[in-house]
């Protein structure tokens, strides 16, 4: 499934340059689609569910809102990512859609971040494709053309959180058992460097050496105080805040807001297109580490207790 993925963003980058864009999303909203695809896509317009993903897309808005539903945590496994790359694909491709809220459709969690279970007791193979997945979802969400706005409903650690922060805005809930953050040293790991710059952007350097190191998470009122969310709302307030952003983001011409968010960006997305196989084979050695394995499954040990 990653390699058809794959081949359809070599096909896209390869369209004439009538679209907007960076190559990391389609950005072909008024051009070069052919009226096959067209058909194709007005027929999978309005709702598509998969497994781990929900789209319902408001035409007359053109705002879709996608939500995460793979319980009991929405944990990123391999499936999910794939499923979201492909979802947020069709929407770039999609002329009716403008916007996405990015949500989740599970209590209490927006997501606890990257499935462990697909870091630890597999085979060298098997971490490199899951790494691939996770860029892929990072490169399509960061480096979207459209208009993104995370509705944080509960708690979103490590790659929870990178999803979040990849969007245009963040709306938290206003309740203190939800906590948010890149705590990835905590599990005894380190963040990649795509994961370390996105946050060093949106909260800066200090702030962000810190939250690293620390492998700190925050409530959504603290969260705040330093830049890593835009709002905290009432918990029943979350997604009709995001919508009421998302429309006022909406007001202002694509073509200017596009091509201003692809600059901001470009040089992060550029970084990890380059290196991108690198960041695979640094990824693979260092989680078949001993010394990563045992620490990760003794955190997966620290989970299952606490759920007890
Ligand atoms: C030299 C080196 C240089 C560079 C490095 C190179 C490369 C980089 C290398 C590695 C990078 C990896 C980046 C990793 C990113 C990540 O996202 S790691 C995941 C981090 N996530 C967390 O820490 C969250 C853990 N979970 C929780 O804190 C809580 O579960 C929760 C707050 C999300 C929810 O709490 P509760 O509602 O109380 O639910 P439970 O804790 O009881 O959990 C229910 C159930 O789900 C299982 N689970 C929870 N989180 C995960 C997960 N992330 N993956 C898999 N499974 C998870 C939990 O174990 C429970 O299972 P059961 O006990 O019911 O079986």
């Amino acid at each position: 499934m990653i390699a058809t993925l794959l081949i359809q963003h070599e096909k896209l980058e390869q369209l004439p340059s009538g679209g907007t864009l960076s190559p990391y999303g389609v950005h072909q909203k008024h051009g070069q689609i052919t009226s096959q695809a067209l058909q194709l896509l007005s027929s999978q317009r309005r709702q598509f569910s998969n497994t781990y993903i929900s789209v319902k897309l408001d035409e007359t808005s053109g705002v879709a809102v996608m939500k995460l539903k793979r319980p009991p945590v929405n944990s990123l496994n391999m499936e999910l990512l794939t499923e979201f790359a492909i979802n947020l694909e069709k929407l770039e491709i999609d002329r009716g859609c403008r916007g996405v809220i990015l949500t989740s459709a599970v209590p209490r969690i927006f997501s606890a971040g990257l499935d462990i279970t697909e870091m630890c007791g597999k085979n060298a193979d098997h971490y490199g494709e899951f790494w691939r997945a996770v860029q892929e979802m990072w490169l399509k969400l960061y480096g979207s053309s459209m208009v993104t706005i995370a509705a944080i409903n509960g708690s979103s650690p490590a790659g929870g959180c990178l999803m979040a922060l990849s969007c245009d805005y963040r709306i938290i809930a206003n309740n203190k058992k939800y906590t948010i953050g890149l705590n990835e040293t905590q599990l005894g790991i380190v963040a990649p460097f795509w994961f370390k710059d996105i946050i060093t952007e949106v909260i800066g350097h200090r702030a962000a050496e810190r939250s690293l190191q620390l492998g700190m998470l925050y409530s959504p009122t603290d969260a705040l105080k330093i830049g890593l969310v835009d709002e905290v709302v009432a918990e029943d307030k979350v997604q009709s805040t995001a919508s009421a952003v998302m429309a006022q983001w909406l007001t202002l011409p694509d073509h200017a807001r596009q091509i201003t968010k692809s600059m901001m960006r470009k040089p992060s997305l550029d970084r990890l297109v380059t290196h991108r196989e690198a960041d695979i084979t640094n990824f693979v050695s260092y989680i078949t580490r001993d010394s990563i394995q045992k620490s990760l499954q003794m955190y997966m040990e620290m989970l299952k207790k606490k759920g007890r």
